[in-house]
């Protein structure tokens, strides 16, 4: 998908600019994603991309820029307002009360997106039960739904966080490289059902990757990220393959 003719945005960053002391994060970013992208950001270490999710969420301000989220600007707003506008973010934080069981944590969440969130609250007379369990379903979970979070193999976990963050009903969902932490041999088969369970649930994304082989099977645009702007996007093929993109990214 080339991300052009697409009507409007449902993420636009435009203009932002953000600097710590000496450091320029960005400098000048402009960068869209429309519906139904997955949009994988690279770019050496440093270069500011972590730094774009926490704009985009709401825990850092731009110094001059702003972002909008299906036209309606979110700079500067409360990161909780916006997630309650589309935006999710997963694995920000360790998001799993780990004494709880997997079930458990998804009726949680469900209950924060109600706005019903009561810790003396009895979970089981929660709504949801019902929609959380087919979450669980969809990220290949179900079989550990009674376990507890602290039990999960790290493949697991990332799962759960994904199904966690779909639980908010985000249209867009950005993740900090999604399967960093799980063992090799797992990392594929993480992403293909991270990715299904997005494409099922009709969810974009933004993805910071630093494993080219996840770029090109999973991204539909790329975006390079250096020095504090977008050096160039266009579709994984075109990019991963650029003379310039290959000396000063990939082969670093
Ligand atoms: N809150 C902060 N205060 C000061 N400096 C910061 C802050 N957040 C990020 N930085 C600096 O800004 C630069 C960009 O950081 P960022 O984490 O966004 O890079 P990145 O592209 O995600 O890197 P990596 O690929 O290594 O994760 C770095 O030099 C970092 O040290």
């Amino acid at each position: 998908m080339s991300g052009h003719d697409q009507g409007q945005p449902l993420l636009q960053a435009e203009g932002l600019k953000l600097r710590f002391g000496g450091i320029i994060a960005a400098d000048g970013i402009n960068l869209s994603l429309f519906p139904g992208e997955h949009l994988a950001i690279i770019g050496p270490n440093g270069a500011g991309k972590t730094t774009f999710l926490n704009i985009c969420t709401g825990y850092l301000k731009p110094n001059a820029g702003r972002v909008s989220v299906g036209g309606q600007e979110i700079t500067g707003r409360p990161p909780r307002r916006i997630t309650r506008m589309g935006v999710a973010r997963a694995f920000q934080i360790p998001q799993l009360f780990t004494e709880q069981t997997v079930l458990e944590n998804m009726l949680l969440a469900g209950s924060i997106r109600e706005r019903r969130w009561n810790l003396l609250r009895r979970l089981d007379g929660i709504p949801g039960r019902a929609e959380m369990e087919h979450l669980l379903d969809l990220v290949g979970c179900a079989d550990v739904r009674n376990r507890l979070a602290s039990e999960l193999p790290e493949g697991k976990r990332k799962l759960v966080d994904i199904a966690l963050a779909l639980a908010l009903k985000p249209k867009v969902l950005l993740m900090d490289e999604p399967t960093s932490g799980v063992a090799s041999a797992d990392k594929f088969g993480v992403m293909e059902t991270l990715m299904n369970a997005l494409r099922e649930a009709h969810v974009s994304s933004v993805f910071v990757e630093h494993d080219m082989e996840m770029v090109k099977l999973y991204a539909t645009r790329v975006a390079v990220w250096a020095q504090g702007i977008i050096q160039m996007t266009g579709e994984p093929e075109v990019v991963l393959n650029d003379p310039d993109v290959i000396r000063n990214v990939i082969g670093n």
